[in-house]
């Protein structure tokens, strides 16, 4: 960090992703003015961090935040080719984008890292899937790692290949969780309490049943297990919901199928 604040870090893009990222380092103790974002429409809350906006880049920065989406990335990352060939460790949150399409862009010698967060990394409790290319040093990847922790957990895969189911389970992850949380609610509301109500109960019983999995000594599994009484209530809604042909095996199956498929099409 002493790297970052010495050289700088400059973040192209600063919308959801990148200002939960920016707001964990400021919250940490990063100096704003060691940071430069490049982004068409400044938020509010960016102009009042501090930070450089839009201002000339530093000659040598520390880390490059890539946080465009990977739709504008051939337009957005030309601009910062000068950075490319050096010492300047690129991170790359964009989906679908490889390792090789942004040594194409920055030049071979380039340190790349590629991230896979995902949006709880706003109140940090996000958690981040990395891969670095061939330049890309054990520091480097310390350095990328410890921005990371900053917004939450990070675990290291073994091959860029990795990344795509990461990304289909903790990347967008959190969008089934949300979903999930929805259609509880509005089963509840089908099965008549008040809308109100039944959000508060499903909202609770997923953030609950959250912590309760991360922080038991016991498997989910056995939570699971736990919960369902023999010949009782929960065992009926289980068997529907665990059913091998209709039930969350072979939906989210397919789901996540739907996702890498995306991620493929992302990086072609
Ligand atoms: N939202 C999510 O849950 C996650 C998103 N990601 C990745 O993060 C990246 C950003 O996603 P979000 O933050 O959700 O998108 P966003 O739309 O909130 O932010 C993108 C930002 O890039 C800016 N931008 C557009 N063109 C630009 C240009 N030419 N130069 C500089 N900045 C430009 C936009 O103004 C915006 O502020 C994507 O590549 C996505 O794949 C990764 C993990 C999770
Ligand atoms: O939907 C997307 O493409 C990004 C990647 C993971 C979460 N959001």
């Amino acid at each position: 960090m002493d790297d970052v604040a010495s050289r700088g870090m400059v973040l192209l893009g600063c919308g959801r992703m990148g200002s939960a990222m920016l707001k964990g380092w400021l919250d940490g103790g990063l100096n704003p003015r060691a940071v430069t974002v490049i982004t068409p429409n400044p938020s509010d809350w960016l102009r009042e961090t501090g930070v450089h906006v839009n201002a000339p880049l530093p000659a040598d920065p520390a880390i490059v935040l890539l946080a465009v989406k990977p739709q504008k990335m051939d337009e957005a990352l030309p601009q910062l080719k000068s950075l490319g060939n050096g010492n300047t460790v690129f991170l790359s949150v964009a989906a679908g984008i490889t390792l090789a399409r942004y040594e194409e862009i920055l030049g071979a010698q380039t340190p790349i890292v590629r991230a896979m967060p995902n949006t709880p990394s706003a109140i940090g409790r996000g958690i981040t899937g990395i891969v670095g290319n061939g330049h890309a040093t054990q520091a480097h990847m310390d350095l990328a790692q410890s921005l990371l922790e900053a917004v939450g957990q990070v675990v290291r895969v073994a091959d860029e290949t990795q990344l795509r189911a990461l990304t289909a389970i903790s990347g967008c992850g959190p969008a089934y969780v949300f979903h999930l949380i929805e259609t509880m609610a509005k089963a509840g509301e089908g099965a008549g309490l008040a809308p109100d109500v039944a959000l508060q109960l499903a909202r609770a019983t997923v953030a609950g049943a959250g912590a309760l999995a991360e922080t038991a000594s016991e498997d989910p599994a056995q939570l699971r297990i736990n919960v369902t009484s023999p010949g009782g209530v929960t065992a009926e809604a289980l068997r529907v919901l665990m059913d091998e042909e209709t039930g969350f095996p072979p939906l989210l199956e397919r789901a996540v199928a739907a996702a890498i498929k995306r991620d493929k099409e992302l990086s072609a």
